[in-house]
């Protein structure tokens, strides 16, 4: 990984009460971040003063409204938000980042090795392309675009009573409202709108949730094998 740009930032406080033991791991992927995500303008260098409350731990809090040992596709990863910080923080998840831009997929593959992250995959490509292949019991996605037109790429992705949780800012229930008739008319679903992480971030985080009613009508194969019992076998490569 190469480096040379802004160096690290120290967790805050509510950072470590959030992350407990995955603190140190988190604070790995902000150095990644802070240092190869600026030099090769993955984000922004205003962004590493805020990169723990804007951006790690806004990610982070989504992860109460995922099931254990779902299948995650994040639609749109691009450095890794929130895909990678879910994949530290929730080891029973399998997650694919999902990303177009080769740059950044290099950069993600970097992490996932680095990180020793052996739940999280990198797939380059559209979420319109991999319908055919990619199924998810959640897909998550950040600033990648209005809801319509994520849904009309996303919905087609997810199984029956699986959901799109789409990360959003305060417009999130009219941007809803508006795209609710459009929403139905791709998929049967019912859709929501959800503030997470209250009293752990500031703001608490607000995401769009879909969840689909209907089963999908193409079949595609399963990303992973599970156990007997139906869970994800876990464990994590150091
Ligand atoms: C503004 S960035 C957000 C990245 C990250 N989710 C975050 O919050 O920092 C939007 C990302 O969506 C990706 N993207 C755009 N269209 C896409 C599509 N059709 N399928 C998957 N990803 C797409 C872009 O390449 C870009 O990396």
């Amino acid at each position: 990984m190469a480096s040379g740009a802004g160096g690290s930032v120290a967790p805050p406080e509510q950072a470590r009460a959030l992350f407990g033991d995955a603190t140190p791991e988190m604070a790995r992927y902000a150095d990644l971040l802070a240092d190869a995500g600026v030099t090769r303008g993955l984000i922004g260098p205003r962004e590493v003063p805020r990169l723990w409350e804007r951006h790690l731990m806004n990610c982070a809090v989504i992860e109460e409204l995922i099931p254990e040992g779902a299948e995650v596709v994040d639609v749109g990863a691009g450095a890794g938000l929130p895909g990678v910080v879910l994949g530290i923080i929730r080891p029973d998840l399998s997650i694919v980042l999902l990303e177009p831009l080769l740059r950044r997929t290099v950069f993600l593959r970097e992490c996932v090795e680095t990180l020793g992250l052996d739940n999280v995959t990198v797939r380059r490509g559209r979420a319109e392309e991999v319908r055919n292949e990619l199924r998810a019991d959640v897909v998550t996605a950040r600033a990648v675009a209005p809801l319509t037109r994520l849904a009309r790429w996303s919905l087609p992705l997810i199984r029956k009573d699986g959901i799109l949780l789409a990360l959003k800012g305060e417009q999130a229930g009219s941007e809803l409202e508006e795209a609710r008739a459009d929403l139905s008319a791709q998929r049967p679903c019912v859709a929501d709108v959800v503030q997470v992480g209250s009293g752990k971030v500031e703001p608490a985080t607000t995401v769009v949730r879909v969840r689909v009613t209907s089963e999908i009508d193409t079949a595609a194969p399963s990303r992973s094998k599970r156990a007997p019992d139906g869970r994800r076998k876990r464990g994590r490569k150091r």
